[in-house]
Order: structure tokens, then sequence, then C-alpha cells
């Protein structure tokens, strides 16, 4: 039987909040310019979980009133033909957000496609200019899913200032922008990954834990500080994170759930960030 302590962070219910407040900001862009903010969705390949994200997203989208243009691209794409495809969206003035859904084949150099997002249109904050803006603090799109962990931990009040926390994983989008967004927040960061030696030592120290390691059940409840926070931002097969939820829950104080955390707000940030793009080129 479990002795679970922690209290559940609800990203299901704050997503819902967030994306009925970005419906109400899209209506207000359509009414006031007679333009419905839009999000091009680009997908190479047929990847089943990347087919599923996108499908949520664009479905997402129709619910918040923001119009979505889909573009399917085989998976024998080549860099080239990618980097053409999302510079044309780049250059479409009915396009006011785009999102390449990653990963993309290993034959494809990513960093090339992404930088062909123009960085006013990159509401997914993938590109090195948004990487760059939030690293100094600038105002700018910040990458979905460390947005999310972000707005969850506001939203359930936790005090990051002078903490230490600790991220396991360091992807571009998703460990090392969560690390310097809390760092941003003057909480002390270790970045934890594939080389960091006594992993489990720095895991103690945790006051904030980000588990972004992309391996299922990784993290032990054995090695949750207690009355840490644990965010958990694994969206591993069969919907299953990166912590080990109900051995973590006997510790941490506040805890993330796989499914209903960090994924359903990761939408909510591509959602909210597209309209707020859509705001800025229409010059509201
Ligand atoms: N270009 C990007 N690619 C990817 C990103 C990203 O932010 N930008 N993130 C991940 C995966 N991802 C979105 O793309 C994502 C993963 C999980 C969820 C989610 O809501 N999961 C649900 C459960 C799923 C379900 O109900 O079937 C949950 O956790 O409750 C959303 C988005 C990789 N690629």
């Amino acid at each position: 039987m479990s002795t679970s302590t922690a209290a559940l962070m609800d990203g299901t219910a704050l997503a819902r909040r967030t994306v009925e407040e970005t419906a109400a900001r899209a209506a207000e862009v359509t009414r006031r310019t007679g333009v419905t903010p839009c999000l091009a969705t680009v997908l190479v390949g047929e990847d089943p979980a990347s087919v599923t994200y996108v499908k949520m997203k664009r479905n997402r989208c129709a619910q918040a009133g923001i119009r979505s243009q889909h573009v399917e691209l085989p998976a024998t794409t080549t860099t080239e033909e990618l980097v053409a495809a999302i510079t044309a969206l780049s250059l479409d003035p009915e396009v006011h957000g785009i999102l390449l859904q990653h990963p993309v084949g290993p034959h494809i150099d990513e960093r090339a496609a992404f930088e062909a997002i123009a960085p006013e249109k990159d509401v997914d904050g993938v590109t090195m200019a948004s990487f760059a803006a939030m690293g100094f603090g600038l105002p700018g799109f910040v990458s979905c899913t460390p947005g999310g962990i972000m707005r969850l931990l506001d939203a359930y009040d936790v005090e990051l200032s002078g903490k230490r926390a600790v991220v396991v994983g360091r992807s571009a989008i998703l460990g090392k922008p969560a690390g310097l967004l809390l760092l941003g927040r003057d909480a002390t960061v270790t970045y934890c990954h594939s080389r960091t030696r006594d992993l489990s030592s720095v895991v103690r120290e945790a006051d904030v834990l980000v588990a972004a390691v992309g391996r299922p059940n990784f993290i032990k409840g054995e090695d949750i500080k207690p009355g840490a926070v644990v965010v958990d931002a694994g969206y591993n097969p069969g919907n299953v994170g990166d912590v080990d939820f109900a051995s973590a829950a006997e510790r941490a104080s506040l805890i993330t759930p796989v499914p209903g955390g960090v994924g359903p707000m990761t939408i909510a940030v591509l959602l909210a960030q597209t309209v707020e793009g859509a705001e800025r080129q229409l010059g509201l």
C-alpha cells in the first residue's frame, strides 16, 4: 500500500485554464484585426509518437480558435528540402508560428532546420536566438516544455530563489533551457547527464528536481530528498515518466504525474506563444 504524502501538480487543469485564456486572446486578435492566429506544424516521417503529438497540437489549436496549417514530409526528406519548406513558412505572412516536430530523422541536420524558423515565428522556442534571449533574461519565446514547467511551479507557489535545483538531462529543447530558466529565478542549478558520477548523491540534494532524461522510471524514490518538489518531464512510450511515481510520491511534497503533468503544459505554452506571436506580428 502506498504511503504517498506528496500533493499533485495538476498539469491537465492548469493547461485547461491556460488554453481558455489563450482562446480569449485569440478571439480578441481576430476581432480587432480580422486575422486568425495561425500555427504551421511540420512533421517529417511517420513516427507514431510524433504523429500523435502533432495531432494533439492541432486539435488544441482548433479548440482555442487558432488556425493550423500542416506540412507533412516523407522520411526521405533532405535537410535542404526541409529548410526550404520552413523558409517558405517563415516568409508566409499568414503564418504566425512554426513548429517543427522533434525528432527528425538522423540524416537531417535538425539544427539547420530549426534555424530556418524566423525568430518572430519561433513559438516553440527552439532557435539559437530564442535560447540566447532566454539565457539573458530578455523577452522572447521559451522552449515549450521548460516554459510549461515554470508555469506549473509558479501556479503551485514553489519558491525557487536560493533553492538547490537539479536537472537530470541536457537536451537542447528540454534539460538545458529548463536549467537556465531556473537559474534566471535564482535557483542554484546543477545539471546531471550520462557522465555524471554518483548521480544518486546529486539528486538527493535537490529541493527541486527536474527529470528530463528520457528513461522510464529512472529516478527512484530513495533518491528524493524528503519534501522535494519533483517535476517529471519524461514522455516515454506508454505514457511513462522518468520518475518512479509511487516511490517518489512517498518523499516529495509536490510532484507532477505522467500523464497529466508537464505534457499538457507543453502544448498550452505552444498555443499561448502562437497567439503572442500573432499579436506582435499584427502590431497589437
Ligand atoms: N518541436 C518540438 N518537438 C517536441 C517537443 C517540443 O516541445 N517541441 N516535445 C516533445 C513531446 N511533446 C510535444 O511535442 C509532447 C509530449 C507529451 C505531451 C502530452 O501531453 N502527453 C500527455 C499524454 C499523452 C496522451 O494523452 O496521449 C500527458 O503527459 O499527459 C505533449 C507534448 C517531443 N518533441
